[in-house]
């Protein structure tokens, strides 16, 4: 890895309490497999991090520590200050996260599934019919939520879920693999959805992909992950400028592990980031 491009992410975040995660020495195995190899990483609070590398990279292993799905076997995560191992319920209250696999229930209706959600996270009474509809219309759903979720498009569940991860008012959203499957246009409406959350609430994402171009549109900080070990860590602009001009993520990833990722899918994002850049200027 290149020292500059290590220090400078190392340095950015010299206090603790500018932060919403931090891994130190993180190793997770399956019996003598490493899938996480000492693993440092830390996110800074509002950021839009991304954690990318290919499939078996050890990016879901690593997610599933930081949500208190795994304990950890060696090392320390902090979420917010939190230590994971022995403050696991506190962590869980300042989390959305979004799994990978499809985790509605279809045979509800998209109102019924994100109410489940807000009962699950002691969503007080009086506020969750509120909650509920609040969250169903900043993913665009109000008109589709009183129909069975199992109806739904591939794009209409990815944002079911990120309503049923939103309920709680997450400080930390974390997505796994959040747009894999989709189409460009179902894809940019996943991120228009995130990215609003994030504007309006000032939440941390987390996010995990295998898509460099859109870790580049959309992540401020990313950490490119290869057979469980961090390789390099920066801002997109940081990693691709330390190797030159016309660099892309995909060749930064290249450079530090040797290889290549499956092409990613190409489109959609376009819109996406003239969107944030839009949103930028227009404060
Ligand atoms: N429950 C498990 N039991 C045994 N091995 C596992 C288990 N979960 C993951 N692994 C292995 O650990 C490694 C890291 O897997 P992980 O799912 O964390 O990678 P990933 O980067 O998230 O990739 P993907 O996008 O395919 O999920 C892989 O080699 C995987 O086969």
């Amino acid at each position: 890895m290149s020292e500059a491009v290590d220090q400078r992410a190392g340095t950015a975040v010299a206090d603790d309490s500018d932060l919403a995660v931090r891994v130190t020495g993180l190793t997770h195995k399956f019996g003598d497999h490493v899938a996480v190899d000492n693993l440092d990483l830390t996110v800074r609070r509002g950021a839009s991090f991304g954690l990318l590398g290919p499939n078996g990279a050890g990016k879901t292993t690593t997610l599933r520590v930081l949500n208190t799905l795994y304990p950890p076997q060696n090392g320390s995560v902090r979420i917010f200050g939190l230590d994971v191992r022995t403050q696991a319920m506190a962590v869980r209250r300042t989390l959305g996260y979004v799994p990978q696999q499809l985790s509605i229930e279809g045979a509800l209706t998209g109102r019924e599934n994100v109410a489940w959600f807000a009962r699950l996270f002691d969503v007080p009474r009086r506020e969750r019919a509120d909650r509920v509809a609040e969250v169903l219309a900043i993913v665009d759903l109000t008109e589709a939520a009183d129909r069975i979720a199992g109806g739904y498009s591939g794009g209409m569940v990815r944002r079911l879920e990120l309503a049923q991860a939103l309920v709680n008012r997450p400080a930390l959203l974390v997505l796994d693999e959040p747009t894999v499957g989709l189409d460009p246009v179902a894809r940019d409406s996943v991120w228009a959805r995130v990215q609003d959350m994030q504007r309006r609430y000032g939440m941390t994402v987390l996010l995990t992909t295998h898509y460099m171009e859109e870790a580049d549109a959309l992540c401020d900080q990313v950490v490119l992950m290869h057979r469980g070990k961090v390789r390099a860590a920066g801002s997109p602009d940081e990693l691709k400028g330390s190797l030159g001009p016309g660099v892309s993520l995909e060749d930064v990833f290249r450079h530090y592990t040797g290889e290549s990722l499956d092409p990613a899918e190409k489109g959609g994002l376009r819109d996406v980031r003239s969107t944030r850049r839009t949103a930028q200027r227009m404060g």
